[in-house]
């Protein structure tokens, strides 16, 4: 069976963006970007409703997601109220400035809403790199497992963004292709 994915994304200044290109190059997905005055292009809610898989990715400002995405969450409530997306697989992603920055508020606000929607979360499922030995290029440098949390310094540039961090993405958007791969496998057997 084929497998629709479709990351959905805010970026103020291209690093988020950059993130949101890897992660669907890995899972085989087409981007979906939502504009500076939080609108989706035309079609967006369509391809969005016929996805099997949403990933959400947004940049992290004053500890939560950005309002441009945060006013496409919002609109999603009439999504919500005919539970369009149910049953689909939904994943997050977010980048910062600072390592921790309060990435996690806004995972969690995206968890939260996926869970209103009654969609499927996927995790990242990565180990992280913990040790003395660890590196800033290792995969999962930032160690979130509720979804993908990536760092940049506030002065680096989109092309600057760290190679871990941009393999990590890849990984995480293996990680979402997979598991809907096996899901429709089950479907397809029952
Ligand atoms: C309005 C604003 C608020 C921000 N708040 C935070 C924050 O709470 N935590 C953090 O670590 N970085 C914060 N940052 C830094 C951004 O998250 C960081 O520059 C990020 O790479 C921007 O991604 P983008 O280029 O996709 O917009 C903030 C930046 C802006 C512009």
């Amino acid at each position: 069976m084929s497998q629709s994915i479709i990351v959905v994304y805010f970026s103020g200044f291209g690093h988020t963006q950059r993130i949101a290109q890897a992660v669907a190059t890995a899972a085989g997905a087409q981007l979906l970007r939502v504009d500076e005055a939080g609108n989706l292009p035309p079609g967006g809610w369509e391809q969005l409703a016929a996805a099997d898989a949403i990933v959400f990715g947004t940049p992290t400002y004053i500890g939560s997601v950005s309002w441009q995405f945060k006013k496409f969450i919002d609109e999603s409530s009439k999504v919500f109220s005919v539970m369009g997306w149910k049953d689909k697989l939904a994943a997050a992603f977010t980048n910062s400035a600072g390592m921790n920055g309060d990435k996690a508020s806004t995972l969690y606000a995206l968890f939260t809403m996926s869970q209103q929607h009654g969609m499927l979360w996927v995790g990242t499922g990565l180990l992280p790199s913990t040790t003395k030995a660890a590196k800033r290029d290792d995969i999962n440098f930032v160690a979130s497992f509720t979804g993908l949390a990536t760092t940049t310094p506030s002065d680096a540039s989109p092309e600057e963004m760290v190679r871990g961090d941009l393999e990590t993405a890849h990984l995480f958007g293996q990680r979402v292709a997979a598991t809907l791969a096996r899901l429709q496998e089950s479907a397809d057997v029952a």
